[in-house]
């Protein structure tokens, strides 16, 4: 049995990025950079005004004074002609600042009469000007690669003049979920023993909100045959295969011998978690495989904790995919046993709740839990306020 930060780091160590494609922004959402991207000029490239109001020369102005407003400055406009004292131009907001003015006073402190316009006494002390570059500067280095393009990264990348970028592909992740006793949801209450297939549906969508393509799903009974079979199949068609369930010691545990005709060389078995030990990972036909355990809360825990690492090492995330932080406990928690420890939690103003049920089994708190706390093995007993290292599930 592997520690489990040994299984992540071996994980990490063994995966490589995909390949690379280059793509349009509007299409990036999601995907991860497959270089840094630069800013293509300053960002503003010249000074603009931050207000609407009047562009003015500052030394040459002051409260009551009478100024020739001499014209109007709009974004997008370079104003023709450079403005002297005793003149000011009309401006608004992300507009270009004539020459020779270097101060913005915004219209709430402006009164116009004809051509002119005075100003009152508490115009000050801002003067809303974005000077250039004071967002960024020609040449920088905006966006990291490895960095995942969220809506606020796209706006930085747009910003910075680029259209299209270099990202990792998406990957293909096929799934196979096993067990005699699993039916599709909808089908379970007429038949006495049968069990609605619960995680594909959670793990599915973990794959796709973390980058993947699911292009591949079959729900199997316990026939190793069958089984192999599908997993020739889906080895032809993902760069990931992921089994749920079977990954135990019983007599019809086959996710691991359903491999074993396509060469299955496994990188780790069993992990000292809680929940989870049974999790596995593994490489067969050039692809990669992995192995949750059948009880839907270590199956998410697993997948959360090795499946979205896996995911977004292969479209190139350079940073871990597990970020802990150190957050409150909102109640106390009993002493470890000899395996790391996975308690799931709810986020509350006073701090993070263990669910009720710890159950590995259990399925009714996944849709409360938003937070996954670790403890190491053998550790003691927590009070209420205790710092605990958590990251979100
Ligand atoms: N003697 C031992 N027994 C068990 C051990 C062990 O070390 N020694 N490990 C336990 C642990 S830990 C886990 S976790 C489970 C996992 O075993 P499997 O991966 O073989 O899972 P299954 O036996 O196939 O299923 C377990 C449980 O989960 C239900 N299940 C399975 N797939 C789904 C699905 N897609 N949707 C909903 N529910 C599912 C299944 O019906 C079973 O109830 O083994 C322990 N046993
Ligand atoms: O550890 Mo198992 O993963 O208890 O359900």
């Amino acid at each position: 049995m592997i520690a489990f930060d040994d299984a992540q780091a071996l994980l990490a160590r063994v995966v490589s990025p995909l390949g690379i494609e280059r793509i349009a922004l509007e299409e990036a959402e999601g995907r991860f950079l497959a270089e840094p991207l630069h800013a293509a000029f300053d960002s503003p490239r010249a000074p603009v005004s931050a207000m609407d109001g009047y562009a003015v020369c500052d030394a040459a102005t002051v409260p009551g004074l009478p100024l020739d407003v001499v014209g109007a400055a709009f974004p997008g406009k370079c104003f023709p002609a450079p403005i002297a004292a005793g003149q000011a131009v009309r401006i608004y907001t992300g507009a270009p600042l004539p020459a020779g003015a270097d101060r913005v006073i915004a219209q709430e402190h402006a009164t116009r009469s004809a051509g002119q316009v005075t100003f009152d006494a508490d115009y000050g002390p801002g003067w809303h000007v974005r000077t250039p570059g004071s967002d960024f500067t020609g040449g920088a280095c905006l966006l990291e690669k490895g960095l995942r393009l969220t809506p606020g990264a796209l706006v930085t990348a747009a910003s910075a003049d680029v259209s299209h970028v270099d990202v990792h592909h998406r990957p293909v992740v096929a799934m196979i979920a096993t067990g005699d006793e699993l039916v599709s949801p909808g089908t379970a209450a007429a038949l006495p023993c049968a069990i609605p297939d619960s995680l594909s549906y959670g793990v599915r969508a973990l794959a796709r909100r973390n980058g993947a393509l699911v292009k591949f799903f079959r729900r199997l009974g316990d026939d190793v045959v069958a089984l192999a079979a599908a997993a020739g199949e889906a080895l032809e068609h993902a760069d990931v295969v992921v089994i749920s369930g079977g990954a135990s010691v019983g007599d019809r545990d086959f996710a691991k011998p359903m491999f074993t005709p396509h060469g299955l060389e496994l990188v780790f078995d069993k992990v000292a978690m809680q929940p989870g030990k049974p999790v596995w990972f593994g490489r067969a036909r050039d692809r990669w495989v992995l192995g949750l355990p059948g009880n839907p809360t270590a199956a998410m825990v697993t997948a959360r904790l090795f499946l979205i690492p896996l995911l977004h090492k292969l479209q190139g995330r350079t940073v871990p995919a597990t970020e802990w932080r150190r957050l409150p406990l909102a109640a106390s928690l009993p002493a470890v046993g000899t395996r790391e420890l996975f308690v799931r939690a709810q986020w509350r103003p006073e701090g993070l709740l263990p669910a009720t049920s710890q159950d590995s089994g259990a399925q009714s708190v996944l849709a409360q839990v938003d937070w996954l706390i670790r403890r190491p093995p053998r550790s003691g007993s927590l009070a209420k306020g205790a710092l605990v290292e958590a990251t979100p599930i």
